[in-house]
């Protein structure tokens, strides 16, 4: 398994609450925690940014981290992410920060140490562009946006 370092920017990591882990061996998301010293609730409609308590510093260029939502969140309480997707660069190494977004009708109540997201490594290519005239063919083209149908 690849090494990661991180920063417990809060003790209640590795106190009261543990370090995200996989919760089982094909697990591909690190559920990540709020560590804030209140409960509160997000409105309808409403965004809020929420400390993780944690750093990490992926170093690696090859790699990135994406924060997606819980699917239980999402889809039972329209609890999403207010950038739709994290993307975490390897070389950043501030607090790992949630945006929360109660895109349902109900308020939603968030206590210290709840799971609101799950942090998923990815492998990355940094491409370089090659300016060319044409294209080599393909069967595609600039088909795209559906042109093929739906069925
Ligand atoms: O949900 C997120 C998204 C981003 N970040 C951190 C890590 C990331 O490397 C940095 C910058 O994110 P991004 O590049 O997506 O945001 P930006 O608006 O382009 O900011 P910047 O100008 O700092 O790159 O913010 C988080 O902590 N949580
Ligand atoms: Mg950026």
């Amino acid at each position: 398994m690849k090494k990661i370092d991180v920063k417990i920017l809060d003790s209640r990591i590795g106190t009261e609450f543990p370090l995200p882990a996989y919760a089982t061996a094909g697990s591909a998301g690190l559920d990540l925690r709020a560590l804030v010293n209140e409960t509160f609730e997000i409105q309808p409609g409403e965004t809020k940014l929420i400390p993780t308590g944690l750093s990490v510093y992926i170093a690696d260029p090859q790699l990135a981290a994406v924060i997606l939502p819980r699917s239980g969140l999402g889809h039972k309480h329209g609890i999403v992410l207010g950038n739709l997707v994290g993307l975490i660069d390897s070389d950043y190494q501030g607090p790992l920060m949630v945006s929360m977004w109660n895109r349902g009708s109900e308020p939603f109540k968030v206590e210290a140490g709840d799971r609101i997201a799950q942090l998923v490594f990815v492998p990355v290519v940094q491409a370089e562009f090659n300016i060319v005239e044409e294209f080599e063919q393909t069967d595609r083209g600039e088909g795209g946006f559906g042109h093929s149908g739906k069925k």
